[in-house]
């Protein structure tokens, strides 16, 4: 069975690169040209950069709740702010704001995001949390922003809008509502960005709880990050089978990439709000980077937002 075969399991290393105290970190994204992992602290209300070789963090502040961040084509970066697709300045920290979404509810933000192979940055909402994967269901919607800026909105009911990735033939979309339970996918046209046929390809077990972030590997299965669950799972969207669990000394993990040299590594990224504590104390690495190596698979590179 893959899952327990010592080939896969005596290789794999964990480890806490980075202890950064996130009150919830969040989407991972590596960029090659700087050797660096950025993420962003959502509650905190920023983005941060730690350079994978001199392990020092840059971080921009900005204004409201930020849930995603993504490459720009050009340089430069991307995030989703509040309910605001933004285009970042790194150097003098500035956000323009591109596009606006749920403007009509006032209690939403943003949630996680990742930009197609096409450059168009998909990203979807929610309803504020009074606390984690506690809040108003059904709020949320899932959108894009277009390289020209324009938005196109695809469904409404959303509940926690999380984890998305696209299949390595570009005709499938995978997508996480979080209280679902269920990692789901779509049939998906690169042409136009449109989405249709919505089935599941997998049911989270009781024990692995609640699917956040989700990244694809090079071979082409996803990588799930179990919220409450202390896990990333690798799933075979084909055969809907969990191939492989990964448990991290921390219980909120949140999210994974790829990354480092040839996106052999993988980088994970959890929170620490919502957290008793003792529980914290126990796990004093929760809010921080973990890279995992010896996975014995890569990822891929994130595209960049072509606008
Ligand atoms: O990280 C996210 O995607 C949300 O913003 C978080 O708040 C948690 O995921 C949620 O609480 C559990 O589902
Ligand atoms: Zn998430």
């Amino acid at each position: 069975h893959p899952e327990s075969s010592p080939l896969t399991m005596s290789s794999i290393k964990i480890e806490c690169v980075l202890r950064e105290n996130c009150r919830c970190g969040e989407s991972p994204v590596w960029e090659e040209a700087s050797n660096s992992l950025l993420f962003v602290d959502i509650p905190a209300e920023k983005v941060c950069r730690w350079d994978s070789l001199s392990k020092r963090v840059q971080q921009v502040t900005v204004d409201a709740p930020v849930s995603s961040v993504a490459l720009r084509q050009g340089g430069g970066y991307v995030a989703t702010v509040g309910t605001k697709f933004c285009a970042l300045n790194w150097e003098d920290q500035s956000a323009v704001t591109l596009a606006t979404v749920d403007k009509d509810k006032k209690n939403n933000r943003f949630n996680d995001g990742k930009v197609d192979p096409a450059g168009r940055y998909f990203a979807g909402t929610m309803a504020e949390e009074t606390a984690p994967a506690v809040l108003e269901r059904h709020q949320g919607s899932l959108y894009s922003l277009f390289p020209d800026h324009h938005v196109e909105k695809y469904f409404d009911q959303v509940d926690i809008s999380n984890g998305l990735d696209w299949s390595l033939d570009h005709k499938i979309f995978y997508y996480i509502d979080s209280l679902s339970y269920s990692v789901d996918a779509f049939d998906y046209d690169l042409q136009t960005g449109k989405i249709t046929n919505r089935r599941s390809i997998y049911k989270l077990e009781k024990e692995e709880q609640i699917p956040d972030g989700m990244c694809i590997d090079a071979e082409g299965k996803l990588w799930v990050a179990c919220y409450n669950g202390g896990r990333v799972i690798r799933l075979d969207p084909e055969t809907g089978k969990r191939l492989q669990t990964v448990k991290l000394p921390v219980v909120k993990t949140t999210s994974c990439c790829f990354g480092g040299k040839d996106y052999s590594e993988m980088y994970v990224t959890c929170a620490r709000d919502g957290m008793d504590p003792e529980v914290l104390l126990q796990q004093p690495e929760a809010g921080g980077i973990f890279k995992i190596t010896g996975l014995g698979v890569k990822g891929i590179p994130p595209y960049p937002y072509a606008g």
